[in-house]
Order: structure tokens, then sequence, then C-alpha cells
């Protein structure tokens, strides 16, 4: 898809701003600090960086402007040519060479100085050398003044531009200027084209989208031509030549045969003539603008023959349109799309392609030379035919309203359309009294025997006392009770409520507990009950219960010296702490990961899962609070050096 419409160029920055951008681009990417003291190769690196930095920035940058303009030789003629008359050809390109060669150059500086750096020796020697490569740049940056300039207002005019699509189907509108070219577009699109009574008012294309037979149209309005030789248009005529020169479209050329527009007929005529070379292989119409102040017929002889002289050829049809009083306007565009769609379905049948998809195609014919016409039923042939203007439209209800008198006045007959056995019946007349009754009460012949029937079950319910309940709850007494029985449910409802909500404003997350074992049988047979072996933890229970019920005896004993003392020797109390002690650090060193885990399976199980739970961290690789981490230092250029007046924050 060739480009049609150049809206999203970057802004050009001026000069100025060009290398402001660039060189702060380098103070702040690269490193500020060095001193003296440091090793050569770490001074020269620092400098070298800087430059290298420098130059790559404005590569990037220029790069991006020259990428960011159209090339000439990628895009439509039409385009090419429009830029052509709009900015120049040769001054784009140039401004364009400009800056490229502004590119090399500052490269070129840049490979010069970086070898001068590698052999610095100082500090001091390296500082000046990255001074005078960066001057340089600067300078040439400077040159590009201009180009940069131009090329801004380039790209601020290329994104106003109408998006005018060379291939479409496109009516172009074409004439001497104030002949009502721009009112014609303004009647058959939605643009929004500037009209006035003075010629120029349009110095610019204008485009326009309109549907003719589902298919999408653009129409182009153009500034208006004087007659006169190429060389000596300016640029808003140019644009128009341009236009149509390239567009493969339908030319309307607009006339003002009332000389309203300040031209007169004969100079109208002689400019079709002088710009005819342009129109070879289009379809050209000749459009009459303002019928209502002058026809063609109303011309006197001269005139008509001016006019003759350009419907010469045969090919050129002449159309008539008013835009005032809309007279014409959809005739003339429907002649126009009907011949360009023709003419672009004839083309497209001549090309190859059109050729390998008609060979594909086969058109099959009954054989032994059977005539297939089309079979109209003859329900359709014979219904009633009405003729107000088409003879072949039935008569409407529409129309049989316009006739009795319009809306309002009639009333449809709704009876016509009833579906009777007999046809006769259709208007009859239903009497509401009948022989002195009125018709509704005898619907339902059975009427009768039904309301017996109702009346038979009525009184028997009565009988069987099936009314009686009521009664007895008008009880006073027990609607006393209930009363106050429906009093305190409320009651009750509301304090359970209230507590609710009272716990709600806790907000605490609730956790499901399971009934813990209260002793050691419990939880032994809890154990058991989900298929665990129980007997080593009731074992290490048992122990620890007991030794630490001979460490408080023994504690007991150091300090009371206590009767009990006598039971235990020194070496059986000795013993038993040593192994309490034993028992306790090989719980402390034993790996978490596999208490409690039953077997194989399930370790392997665990081990999966921890890994899992590692990899995501891994691989964020996010620092985490164990990572060391050194804090920025303080940023140097802001804190030291000579201070005046509203240096504090910026230097
Ligand atoms: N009487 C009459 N005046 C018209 C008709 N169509 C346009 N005009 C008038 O002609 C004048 C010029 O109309 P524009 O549409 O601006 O003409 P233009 O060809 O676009 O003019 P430029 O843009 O200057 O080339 C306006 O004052 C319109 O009101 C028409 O059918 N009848
Ligand atoms: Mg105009």
């Amino acid at each position: 898809m060739v480009q049609t419409t150049w809206k999203a160029i970057a802004p050009v920055p001026t000069s100025q701003e060009f290398l402001d951008i660039v060189l702060s681009r380098t103070t702040r990417k690269t490193p500020t600090v060095i001193r003296a003291g440091f090793k050569i190769s770490r001074i020269r690196a620092f400098y070298l960086r800087k430059v290298k930095f420098t130059q790559d920035t404005f590569t990037e940058k220029l790069q991006a402007i020259l990428d960011g303009f159209p090339k000439l030789q990628d895009i439509h003629p039409f385009h090419k040519d429009l830029m052509n008359t709009l900015y120049d050809a040769d001054h784009f390109r140039i401004a364009l060479g400009q800056l490229s060669t502004a590119k090399h150059l500052i490269e070129q500086v840049c490979r010069d100085y970086v070898r001068l750096i590698k052999y610095a020796q100082s500090l001091f020697q390296c500082k000046q050398l990255k001074r005078a490569a960066l001057g340089r740049m600067a300078t040439i940056t400077r040159r590009l003044k201009d180009p940069l300039l131009y090329l801004e207002q380039v790209r601020q005019h290329l994104g106003r531009l109408p998006g005018i699509d060379p291939n479409t189907r496109t009516l172009l509108i074409c004439g001497y200027p104030n002949v009502g070219k721009s009112s014609f577009l303004r009647s058959i699109t939605r643009a929004d084209v500037d009209v006035q009574p003075y010629a120029f008012t349009t110095k610019s294309l204008f485009v326009g989208h309109f549907d003719y037979k589902y298919l999408r149209f653009q129409a182009i309005d153009t500034p208006g031509i004087l007659d006169h030789p190429l060389e000596e248009m300016n640029t808003i005529e140019m644009q128009s030549i341009t236009a149509i020169a390239h567009l493969k479209s339908v030319i309307l050329y607009f006339m003002d045969l009332s000389e309203q527009c300040g031209y007169s007929v004969a100079a109208q005529v002689q400019l079709f003539h002088s710009i005819k070379p342009l129109f070879a292989n289009k379809i050209v119409f000749v459009v009459v603008n303002k019928i209502d102040v002058v026809k063609p017929e109303d011309l006197d002889e001269e005139g008509q023959k001016l006019i003759q002289t350009m419907l010469k050829g045969g090919d050129v049809e002449l159309l008539q349109l008013s835009c005032h009083t809309e007279q014409g306007i959809s005739e003339v565009k429907n002649k126009a799309c009907e011949r360009l769609l023709a003419a672009r379905v004839e083309q497209k049948l001549k090309t190859n392609r059109a050729t390998d998809i008609l060979n594909r195609i086969h058109v099959a014919k009954p054989i032994g030379g059977v005539v297939r016409e089309t079979f109209i039923p003859d329900a359709v042939k014979n219904r009633i035919k009405y003729d107000v203007n088409d003879p072949n439209r039935r008569k409407l209800e529409r129309d049989i309203e316009a006739e009795e008198g319009g809306a309002g006045v009639y009333n449809i007959n709704l009876k016509k359309n009833y579906m009777l056995e007999n046809d006769d019946w259709k208007f009859d007349k239903i009497p509401e009294v009948f022989d002195g009754k009125n018709v509704y009460d005898f619907i339902d012949p059975d009427i009768e025997s039904k309301l017996a029937a109702l009346e038979a079950e009525e009184e028997r319910l009565e009988a069987e006392g099936f009314y009686d309940e009521e009664e007895s709850i008008e009880d006073d007494e027990e609607a006393d009770i209930r009363l106050k029985a429906d009093y305190i449910r409320e009651q009750k409802q509301l304090i359970r409520n209230a507590a609710r909500s009272k716990k709600a404003l806790k907000n605490r997350a609730i956790i499901p507990r399971q009934k813990q074992p209260k002793n050691l049988t419990e939880m032994k047979s809890s154990l058991e009950k989900i298929g665990l072996d129980a007997s080593r933890v009731v074992e290490r229970a048992r122990s620890k219960s007991r030794g630490r019920s001979v460490a408080t005896r023994s504690r007991a004993g150091t300090t009371d010296g206590d009767v009990e003392m006598k039971d235990i020797s020194m070496h059986d109390i000795s013993q038993m702490t040593l192994k309490e002690r034993a028992k306790s650090r090989a719980r402390s060193q034993s790996n978490r990961r596999e208490d409690g885990v039953v077997d194989e399976i399930s370790r392997t199980k665990a081990e999966k899962i921890a890994k899992l739970n590692q990899k995501k961290m891994n691989r964020m690789a996010r620092q985490g609070e164990a990572d060391r981490h050194v804090t920025a230092s303080l940023p140097k250029h802001l804190f030291s050096g000579k201070r005046t007046i509203g240096k504090t924050s910026r230097r």
C-alpha cells in the first residue's frame, strides 16, 4: 500500500534545540565524576565514552528526521509532483542531503578525536580533546539552521495535506475561478469547503467522499485556473494542473455561462482547449453551472458555436446543473460515477488477471437449444394494477388514503380483510341486542348449568365447615398471644442482626479449625484413622513428658535438697539430661522438609512444589532485602562550587 498521508512525522527541532537535546542527553546518560588521581586508562575511557555517546545521539536523531520524511522516489507520481510544486523538490532534496552530510561529518569528527584521546596523557588533555570534538559537532549542527527550519515548515504543511488516494475512484472538479466548483463539492459531499463570491477562494486541493452504488468515491475540488502558459502559473494553479495530470479520474470541467464569475465564455472555452492535452485517456464532462441564471440554450449563436467546439470529438458530454436550485446535481454525479465505473470495469477486463479468472469460469447452458425464460407466477401477473406514475405498481393503502382525503380524515376499513366462509358476510353488522336481549349474555349456552354447579359446591363447602377456622382466629386471647409472639420474633431477629454486624466490624478472617485432639490417645486414634503410623509420635510424646517430670524433679532436688533425691542417683540424672539434649539437638538439625513426610513419593512431590514456588522469584530476579545495595552518592554538581543568587537548584 502506497502511503497517501503524512500526518505522523515527528516535529523537527531548530538547530539550537537540537544541540540542547543531544548535549543534555550526553550529560544525563554518561558518568559525570572523574578525578585526576584515577588511572589514565580509566580517564581516557571516561572521555571516549562521552564523545562516542554524543556522536551516537547525533546520528540517531538525524537519521530519525531523514527517515520520517517521504522519499520522493518511493511515493506516487501525483504526490511527488504535488510536493515538487508545493515545496520545490530540489530544495527538499538539498535540505535532506545537508542533514545526511552533517551526519557523516559528525561521524568523521568522532572517529578522529577518538583516535587522539587514546593517546592523551592527562585528564586535562583528555578533557580538552573532548571539548574540541563536541565543539566541532556543535558547529556542524549550527550550520543546519536553515534546512531544519525549512523541514519543520514542510512537516507542518504535509500534515495538513488532504488524504488523496491516487488509485481510487475519483471525480476531479476543475475550471476557471469562481464558477462554482466548491459549491458543487459541498452539495455532493460533506466536505467543508469555503464558498465566496470572489475568485481564488480555494487555494489548495480539497477532498470529500461520497457513496454511489455502495462504493466509496472521492471528489477533489481544485483551485481555479487562468488561461496562461504553464510556466507562468503560480503554485496555487499548479496544484490543479498536477491533480489533472496525474489522477486517473473523471474530469468535470466547470463553466459559468452567466459570466457572473467575471470571466467570459470565450476565455473559459479557450482554457478548456489549452489544458486538453492533460485530459488524454480520461473521461471528460463539460458541466455548465448556474443554469438558474443562464442556460446553454439561451446563449447567442457565437456562444453556441464555442460550446460546440468543446464537444467536437464526440467523447465529451455536456451536463447542466445549478448549485443554487440543486437542479441536476445528482444527475451529474450519477452520470459521472456510472461512466467511471464502466471504464474501470472495462480496464480491469483487459488485464491478465481478468482473463485468468474468465478462463476458469464456465457458463453452463441447457442442451438442445432449450430456451428457459423467466417465470412470472400468474398471481403476480394478475394482481390489481394501479398506475399513479408506475404502471406496475399495486394500489396501496397509502394511495387509498390519499384519495380519500389524506391522513387524519381517512379511516382504515379493517373489515375488508376479514377471512370468513362467505365473502358476502364481511360487512354484515353484528347486532348488540337481539330479540330484546344482550347478545353478549348468550355467548355460552351452558352458562346456567355451570352457575348451578358452582353454587352447589359453595353450599357443600359451607356445610363441611371449610370457612370455620377463620372465625376461631377471631378469638381475642389467641390474637393477643400471636401478636406478642410476632413481637418477640422480631426483637430476636434484631438482636441477631446487631450481633452479626458487630462481628463484621471486626473484619476478621474466619479460620475454620478442625477439632483438636484432647489427649494422646485421641491423637493416636485420629492419626491412625488417616492411615499414618502413630507409634513414634506417641513414644516421643511419652518420653518427653517423662523427661520433663524428671527434670523438674531434679531441679527441685538441687535447690531444696528434698527427700526425693534419695531415690535417684546423681549418675542417673546426668545420663538423662544428656540424652534429652542429644534428642533436642537432633530435632533442631533434622531437615524441615523431611519432617512429617512419610514416603518417597510425597517427598518428591513436596520438593517439586517448593521448587515451583521459588521459580517465580528467581525468574523476576527481584532485588530482595538481603541483596547488597549501594545508595546513590550525592550529586556533586549540585552541592559544590561557588554559589550566587538563584543557583541552588540548578547549575
Ligand atoms: N446563481 C448561481 N450562483 C452560484 C451557483 N453556484 C455557485 N454560485 C456562486 O458562485 C460563487 C462562487 O462559488 P464557489 O463555489 O466559491 O466557486 P469556485 O469555483 O470554487 O471558486 P474558486 O474557489 O475561487 O476557484 C459563489 O458566490 C456562489 O454562491 C449557481 O448554481 N447559481
Ligand atoms: Mg472554490
